[in-house]
Formats: structure tokens, sequence, C-alpha cells
């Protein structure tokens, strides 16, 4: 095995072609089997092996860098990169990262989980570069999703203007996450497909190359026209037109042929934009035929591409799927928006059901949240399905383009907590933080999958201006969803469990924890009120002024950051009620970011547990008992 013999990059360059052709489908094997048994990014990285060969083969990381945009198909780097002994760990509490981790290797020199960010990255390490006078290759590889991301654009542009030397991999796949969309998606479909376009360009390229032999006026007039020639048949003109040389398209899994034309590349001054066409999932037969769903598989049946289902209720993702899809049908003014992640957000049933009322914008975050304000200036009522994180992408147009405006857009936001494996680029532990502090704006977060049912209902039945609803990347607890929808009275909270010894302000999935701590405590004769904060804004006032005036302690918890979320809230409300002198404690997530593993461990490093609550309640029982 070739493979067990590469421990650093440079143990490739002594290898020929055809023995980097078999590590090729080593590298493969290696990626099947271990994926089978930890998940991950599979499609994605299968998609990149001869690229990511052909990289560490010609270039010298981590002296020449490489910016993977996203970071979900750096596995090979990775392998390549000294870390394949630690596969078995990938993604696991402590492990290897999913992503480029630069506290893992000199070789990640950028880190991301953010699509769309490595060309200015890039762009930003070769101004550093030519600052310090040095000369190494800078290497940005961006997938055509990426590429659909406005940040790639900004880039692009910059990139072109200050024409500095580096190089960009657009590894095209045809593929997002789910099929790709867009004007770029559809032109770079035009390269890709134009077989008797690349004929042509191949015969007259070679025509180009004779001209000197023909001499005489023709050879002048052709020399005349050898730029107009060469730009109409330049495939990616739109990239020669931004400043960059292109090249290609290249066969990504052609290793002769890529090794010749990233040589050519590292030969050209300026930018350089290499074409590469990758098939996502090459080499696993299941993963090659849907990709969609191989981009982020959970653990499988090798032998017969089997995922092994996670057991368990419904994910509120599906809840909220098959929720819209009855509202929708009462109501024609629902339009879905997702920014390219339509089978995360659960809206692939629902695309189906209303293929006019669905819109996904490709990976644009900042586009959807206006297209959103746009669509319901105009009466409609456009439900943004977005995952916490990303909607971070989105900030300012939910600031300047629908709260200030008071525009009724109803933000779906799912992963939002923590998320698992995926960890700290992912989780959504800041929008309560976030979106709190806006005007306009209601914010709620549901027990379980039966109350977000009836939160989307509110959403749709709601009109004062924005509202959104989060839910977590969990199964469902199982409750019956058989009740007819119904709204709820904004800013009203619920009593779950009565209790006179303190007061848990317990949000989302917290509710369930809260209940567990309640009923531990209950053996030890003390009573604690589970309240569930069902609306982080507005607060339910009423009760808590009241249970101010009950003089109770107070613990709020949330699986969102402490700093600035809703425990912050309840502190800003006694506050501003002059209640001085409130036992109120705060538990969330501490300032710093969590990273990968299970949302258990993740849950279990930061305190959000039942054991902490029940030591937490006991530790204000003196002080009550002092008062009295
Ligand atoms: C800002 C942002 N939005 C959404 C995502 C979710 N996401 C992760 S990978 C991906 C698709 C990337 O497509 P591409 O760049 O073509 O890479 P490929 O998986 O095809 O190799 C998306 C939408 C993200 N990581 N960042
Ligand atoms: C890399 C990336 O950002 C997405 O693939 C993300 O990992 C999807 O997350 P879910 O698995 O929660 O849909
Ligand atoms: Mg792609």
């Amino acid at each position: 095995m070739l493979l067990e013999h590469i421990n650093q990059p440079q143990d490739l360059k002594k290898l020929s072609i055809e023995q980097l052709e078999i590590l090729a489908g080593e590298t493969r094997q290696f990626l099947v089997e271990k994926l089978s048994v930890t998940g991950g990014h599979l499609s994605p990285n299968l998609g990149v092996v001869e690229l990511t060969i052909a990289l560490h083969y010609l270039f010298n990381s981590p002296y020449d860098k490489f910016i993977f945009d996203v970071g979900h198909q750096s596995y090979v780097h990775k392998m390549f990169t000294g870390r394949m002994a630690q596969f078995d760990t990938l993604r696991k509490y402590k492990g290897l990262c999913g992503f480029v981790k630069r506290s893992e290797s000199e070789h990640d020199v950028w880190e991301a989980g953010h699509s769309s960010t490595s060309l200015s990255a890039a762009m930003g390490m070769a101004v550093a570069r030519d600052l310090k006078g040095e000369h190494n290759k800078i290497v940005a590889i961006i997938g055509d999703g990426a590429l659909t991301g406005g940040m790639a654009f900004e880039a692009l542009n910059h990139i072109g203007h200050e024409k500095k030397n580096l190089m960009v991999i657009l590894n095209d796949n045809e593929m997002s996450i789910a099929p790709n969309v867009g004007a770029m998606h559809n032109y770079l479909a035009k390269i890709r497909s134009d077989k008797h376009y690349m004929k042509a360009k191949e015969e007259v390229e070679y025509l180009l190359k004779k001209i000197p032999a023909i001499g005489g006026t023709l050879a002048k007039t052709m020399e005349k026209l050898k730029d107009s020639l060469k730009y109409m048949l330049v495939s990616g003109v739109i990239f020669e037109e931004l400043g960059f040389t292109y090249l290609g398209p290249v066969d990504g899994h052609n290793l002769p042929a890529l090794l010749e034309t990233l040589k050519q590349a590292e030969k050209i001054e300026g930018p350089v934009m290499v074409h590469v066409l990758t098939l996502k999932g090459k080499g696993y037969l299941p993963a090659e035929a849907d990709s969609h769903t191989w981009h982020g598989a959970s653990p499988y049946k090798v032998e017969s591409g089997k995922m092994l289902q996670v057991v368990g209720h419904p994910m509120y993702t599906q809840v909220f799927g098959d929720t819209l899809i009855e509202l929708a049908k009462l109501d024609n003014r629902i339009v879905a928006v997702t920014p390219a992640m339509p089978g995360g957000s659960g809206l692939l049933k629902f695309a189906k059901e209303f293929p006019d009322r669905m819109i996904d914008v490709g990976i644009a975050e900042q586009h959807a949240a206006t297209l959103c304000a746009g669509l319901a200036s105009e009466g409609i009522k456009p439900v943004f399905a977005v995952y916490s994180t990303f909607l971070q992408r989105a900030y300012d147009q939910v600031v300047h383009d629908i709260c200030r405006a008071k525009l009724n857009v109803v933000f779906a936001i799912d992963r939002a907590g923590f998320v698992g494996a995926d960890g700290e680029t992912h989780h959504g532990v800041f929008d309560i933080t976030y979106l709190r502090s806006l005007p306009n704006i209601v914010v709620m977060m549901p027990k379980d999958e039966n109350e977000l049912r009836h939160m989307l209902k509110t959403s749709i039945d709601y009109n004062e201006g924005p509202i959104a609803v989060r839910y977590p990347r969990v199964n469902g607890l199982g409750v019956s969803m058989d009740e007819p929808l119904k709204s709820i009275p904004i800013g009203t909270w619920e009593v779950l469990r009565p209790g006179d010894s303190a007061v848990v302000l317990a949000v989302g999935p917290m509710i369930a924890i809260a209940l567990e701590a309640a009923e531990a405590l209950s053996k030890d004769g003390l009573q604690l009120r589970v309240v569930n904060a069902r609306f982080i804004k507005p607060m339910d006032e009423a009760m808590l002024l009241q249970f101010s005036k009950e003089d109770l302690p107070i613990i709020t918890m949330e699986e969102g950051a402490q700093m600035g979320g809703f425990g912050s809230g309840v502190l800003e409300f006694y506050a501003n009620q002059s209640r001085y002198g409130m036992q109120i404690k705060i538990l969330g997530v501490p300032d710093y970011f969590v990273e990968h593993g299970s949302v258990k461990e993740q849950r279990q490093e930061v305190g959000l547990t039942a054991e902490r609550l029940v030591t937490e309640v006991k530790a204000l029982m003196p002080r009550k008992r002092q008062h009295a």
C-alpha cells in the first residue's frame, strides 16, 4: 500500500505518475472505509482526491499556502499532512476536526466552515506576502457552490483589479449541497458541455500556434485577429474580463492533465483561474449516484451503501417542512426561501408541492434576506429557512432591510443551539443575542415539535413585522401532533411545573433538562418551578413581575451565548424595574467557541445539564432562607 508511506506531502513527490494514480484509488478506499464508521462529508472529498494529490505533488505546503473554501473537502489534505492515523476520531469530541484547523497542522493555513471566504483570505495572504517580500504560492480551492457566495464576487473584483500573483482552483462538480443554481452555474455548464465549442477552440488554438509559420499578409492579419479569436474562444471569458488568466476546463480526475495545467498556471504572472471539472462522490457508486445525500453522510454499510438511520422521533426540521406545506395549502402568500440548503432545511417536499413558491438563491444569505424583504413589501409572506449560523452572514440585511422597515418576514431558524459534529463554525448559539437586541422583531423557541407547529402558525398569522422561530438540530420528543394548528398569544410563557423554591426560565431543549432537575430536586424537598420561556422577545413581563413579588430565586437556561442572551434580557428587565437584590443565575454557553463532538458532550462541557441545574438551585437556597 502506497498510502501507508505517505506521512508528509514530500512523500508524494517520490512517486511516479502511475503510482500517484494508484495512490488515488487507495485514498478513496481509505475515505469510504473510515467514513462508513465516523460519517462525514464523503462526496465532496471523493471528488477532490486527484486535485489534492496534484496540489501537494507540485507545490510545497506549508510554504505554499492552500486555502480550502468551506473546508469540508480537506480530508485528503489532512491525510497527506500526517493525520491519517486520527481519522477514527473524525468529527468526534476532542478528535480530528471535519474542517481545516490551524491548531491541527502547520499545513492548515486558513480555517472556515462557512462558505465563500477563501478568495478574500487568499488575497489577504498575497498582499501580506508581497509586503514581506516573500515569494510563496497562494492557491485557493473554491467549489462552484461557494462561488455563488457574494463574498467570492467581492474578492474576484478586488483580485482582478490588483493583479496579485495567486491561483484560484475552481472545483466545479455542478453541485452545491443540492444541485447548484444560478446564472454563474449556467455559465459554467455552458463551458463544460459545449463539446463543439471545445473542438473549435482546440483547432483554432492549433492554428494560432501555426500563424508565425504561415508568413505573408495572412499571418499579419491573423496576428491582429489573434486576441479577438482567443477572446472569442477562451471559454472562461468572464474570468478573463475580470483580470484573471483562465485555464481549463480540465478533467479533475486525469492526473497528467491536471499536473500539466497546474504547471502552466504556476508560470503565469497575475491571478489565474484554473477551472477543474470533477465528479462529486467519485469512486463510490452510491455517492456518485446521489452526491446530495452523500454530501454529509451518516455512518453507513460500505457494501450496501445503506446509511445507518438514527432511530428517533421526527427531527424538528421535518416537522417544520410538513407544517409549512399544511400552512401553504391554506395561504398562497407563503413563499419559502433557502440559501442553498433545500434538503437540510426540510424543504424538498415543499418544493415538489409548490415549485413556484420555493426559491433557492444559492449560497447567498444576504441576498436571500433582502429578497424576503422585497417579497414582504409586496404582501407576500416569505419564510426564510436558514440555519442560525448562516443567518449571521445576513445580519445587516435583517437589521436594515427587515426590522427597521418592520416587514412581515418569517425567519425559520434551524440548527439553533449546539449542532454536534460540525462544531464551532456551525453552532447556532449567537442568534438569541444578535436578534433580541433588534427593535420590531419577535423571537420564539418551542418546547417541543408540536409547539413548533403552532409557532409556525403564529408566525404566518402575525402581521406586525418580522418574527423568528428557532429550533434545534435534534429529534422531537415524540409528543402528539394531532391538535389543529393554533396561534400562541405573543409574549406569553407557560408554567409547566409548579414550585415555590425557585424558578427556572428554560428555552427550548433546556426545558426537558429542567424538568429532569425538578424531579431530582423534589426528592430533596425543593420545588423548582419550570417555565417554558418560549418568547425570548417580547418576554412575559407580567410573569417576571410576579416572580419578583414572590421573591423567588431565578435561573435562566438557554443553549445560546450567555453574553447578551435571554438571561441577560431577564437581568435587564429587573434592573430597569429597579428590582434590586433579586437572586438571578444565567446558564448558557460561556464566552468561547465550543468545538465539535456530540450535542450531549457539548452540553456537558458547558454545564447545560440537569446535574448543574440541581447544584445551582441548591446553591441559591441558603440565601433565600437567610431572607426569611
Ligand atoms: C455561508 C454558508 N452557507 C451555507 C453553507 C452550507 N454549505 C456547506 S458546503 C455547501 C455547498 C458547497 O458547494 P461547493 O462549494 O460547490 O463544494 P462541494 O461540496 O460541491 O465540493 C453549502 C451550501 C456554508 N457552509 N456556509
Ligand atoms: C459543510 C456545511 O456547512 C454543511 O454541509 C453542513 O455541514 C450541513 O449541516 P447539517 O448536517 O446540519 O445539515
Ligand atoms: Mg460543488
